[in-house]
């Protein structure tokens, strides 16, 4: 098959590596003719591309299918440039992080002209060329039995987790690590709840591992002779272990039940950089840990854990330090207390 991909930075040109390792071609656009010349040196004439979006879409067979892989906020005005170029029968698949409420939009506004909308979760970030993404899709069932062979190419595959006990025989899409999830939006829908798992994931693994982190704090205390304004530690007999959280991070990697791919990279950048020196601390958001709490409010489920970890990102970027003057002033106020200065 032919693949049209929008975007050859690290998640898209990685995507088009795998389909052309099983015999499939590809075509390019991105603005940059660098990236386009660099993967063509490497991939010959399995792939050709263009910075051209009018030139990128002549070099399509019918029915074409154009992969859209580009920063969430830039893909709703190269969608509507793409569909202007298109014909009745082509597919746009919008393999980035979009919001599933633009999904339904689009699926609504290009049904008309005959073009088809896939909306395609995509998860495995830059280790995608080895280990493969996994993909959650939204769309209609039969561009996605069309499109089954790219997906196969695309996905991690059977072998990339023991099977499940019970599941026998021919290993299902999901088994290989892609599945049509639902209609317009429902790929897109079940990465944003992926996403706000992730954040909620990340959060505990950070916030347990503080408590490591903390735990020779008897070591350095006086004994309890603190002024009242600073809680005492009562027990500093009980923290006084100075712990190697990299090889802690290691040990939980082999056999416990809180080993996962995250803490496989966790213990990765911990081995990299012991204090995490190279950090600030601050933590972005692209939006997907937010829509997982809108939806979770919406729907009125209850999400203690993921907004608390999407709050937490916030805080780290000093957004609580307002809040947490407040707090000071009213301590003050009402009990006389002065902060103490940093220790
Ligand atoms: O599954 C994945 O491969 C990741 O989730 C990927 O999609 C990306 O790294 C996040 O979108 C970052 O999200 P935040 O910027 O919101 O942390």
């Amino acid at each position: 098959m032919q693949l049209g991909m929008i975007g050859l930075g690290r998640m898209g040109a990685n995507i088009v590596r795998r389909i052309v390792r099983d015999g499939n071609t590809a075509v390019g656009h991105e603005r940059h003719q660098g990236h386009i010349d660099e993967l063509s040196a490497e991939l010959g004439d399995s792939f050709k591309g263009s910075t051209d979006l009018k030139e990128f879409v002549a070099m399509l067979d019918a029915p074409r299918v154009v992969w859209v892989m580009i920063p969430a906020g830039a893909t709703g005005a190269a969608i509507d440039e793409l569909s202007e170029l298109l014909e009745p029968g082509d597919i746009i698949i919008d393999g980035g992080n979009s919001r599933y409420h633009e999904d339904i939009k689009r699926a609504k506004a290009l049904a008309p002209k005959g073009i088809h909308y896939l909306d395609i979760g995509t998860s495995g970030g830059v280790f995608g060329l080895k280990r493969g993404f996994c993909l959650m899709i939204g769309g209609e069932a039969e561009q996605v039995k069309y499109l089954e062979p790219l997906f196969r190419s695309i996905a991690p595959g059977v072998d990339a987790a023991p099977r499940t006990p019970g599941r026998t025989g021919e290993p299902t899409p999901a088994e290989q690590g892609w599945l049509h999830c639902g209609p317009a939006g429902a790929g897109h829908f079940v990465k944003m709840v992926h996403n706000g798992i992730e954040y909620g994931a990340m959060a505990a693994y950070a916030e347990g591992l503080n408590i490591l982190q903390h735990a020779n704090m008897g070591a350095a205390h006086d004994g309890g002779e603190h002024s009242a304004e600073e809680t005492p530690l009562e027990n500093p007999e009980y923290y006084q272990y100075d712990l190697d959280i990299p090889d802690i991070t290691e040990v939980w990697r082999r056999g416990s039940v809180v080993a996962s791919w995250l803490l496989d990279l966790t213990a990765g950048a911990l081995y990299a950089d012991p204090n995490l020196d190279s950090f600030s601390g601050r933590v972005s958001d692209s939006g997907e840990g937010r829509w997982t709490i809108d939806a979770a409010i919406d729907t009125a489920v209850p999400v203690p854990v993921l907004s608390a970890a999407l709050f937490q990102r916030f805080s780290s970027r000093g957004e609580a330090l307002y809040a947490d003057k407040m707090l000071s002033a009213m301590r003050k106020a009402f009990g006389g207390h002065n902060e103490l200065p940093e220790k």
